[in-house]
């Protein structure tokens, strides 16, 4: 049997963000002109590989406003890292343009921090875990009495500051993530991009760090943009999840969280509404995967 996505629409509260009556946030909607942070638009993506042309990304177009943790989920292959690497300056986009804070994006903007999955490979293993942490500062030239405090700061906000002369390999993996997160803490950045950050790592420690970047996230009123492939976890770190359709790539749906804000792994992930919510992703998942594409995007060819 064909289904098509507005079938499994749950019942949705009302928002806040310019959303329709269901919670569903139209896909391709932009916000005015200075009140979104990070503004993609029309982005697409395509490989020139010796085999031929890869079009990873099609077309996204969507806007984080300032303080919101998104989270973006997809299915395997749906071009979520492309994504990141054009968002954080990293890869030049085919197509299409990506601003911050009203700035065309270029290269890595200032104030922007990315923690990536490989933990073991964005640290620096001769460094302590406290140079780990410094060393964005430095390069920044900041002074060395501020580098300490924000240092200081950061660690305890992770739980690490019992361990500032230890050097990475001492540490757990779930550890070891805390310090990469704690370095991008420590950075105040305006933006954090987490790019399946915890794919690494059992799920008891899964669970800890998730609580730990909703904290992080509302002590500093930072603005999060979470990529994963986990529904559950975007379910439950996010204020909002975009789905992705496989590639080439659009915005397959965009829908609110209305959890309560105070999140509990327990309580949580066993209401009733949390179970709507996940059921709900997982039907778009799987929809995705099977090729599906959202009426705004048949005419995209
Ligand atoms: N450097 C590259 N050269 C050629 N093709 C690439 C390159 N990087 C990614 N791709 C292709 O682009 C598409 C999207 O890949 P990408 O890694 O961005 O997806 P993803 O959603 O992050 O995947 P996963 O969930 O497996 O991490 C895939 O078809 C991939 O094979």
């Amino acid at each position: 049997m064909t289904t098509s996505p507005e079938e499994h629409t749950p019942v949705i509260n009302q928002g806040t963000m310019a959303d329709t009556p269901d919670g569903h946030i139209p896909v391709g909607h932009t916000l005015p002109e200075g009140e979104a942070l990070l503004s993609v638009r029309n982005l697409k993506k395509i490989y020139h590989t010796d085999g031929g042309d890869i079009e990873a990304v099609r077309n996204l177009t969507f806007d984080l406003p300032k303080g919101e943790l998104t989270c973006l989920v997809g299915p395997s292959g749906s071009g979520k890292t492309t994504l990141l690497k054009a968002i954080s300056g990293l890869l030049e986009p085919t197509a299409g343009e990506v601003k911050l804070a009203g700035n065309l994006v270029t290269g890595p903007p200032k104030n922007m921090a990315v923690v990536f999955q490989e933990y073991g490979r964005s640290l620096y293993p001769w460094m302590r875990v406290r140079e780990n942490v410094e060393l964005p500062l430095k390069v920044a030239g900041m002074d060395k009495a501020k580098r300490s405090q924000l240092v200081d700061d950061a660690l305890e906000a992770v739980g690490l500051d019992h361990v500032p002369r230890s050097y990475p390999w001492q540490l757990s993996g779930g550890m070891q993530q805390r310090v990469a997160i704690a370095r991008a803490v420590a950075y105040q950045p305006e933006v954090l991009l987490m790019d399946e950050p915890f794919a690494a790592v059992d799920a008891q420690t899964r669970a800890d760090l998730e609580d730990l970047v909703r904290r992080v996230w509302k002590q500093l009123g930072v603005t999060v943009l979470f990529v994963t492939h986990d529904i559950d976890e975007s379910v439950y770190l996010g204020s909002r999840v975009v789905i992705l359709s496989s590639s080439p790539t659009i915005v397959q749906q965009d829908i609110k969280i209305d959890l309560p804000d105070e999140r509990d792994q327990l309580e949580t992930r066993s209401s009733a509404r949390f179970a709507e919510l996940r059921h709900h992703v997982y039907e778009q998942i799987q929809l995705a995967k099977q090729g599906f594409r959202p009426d705004a995007a048949k005419a995209q060819v």
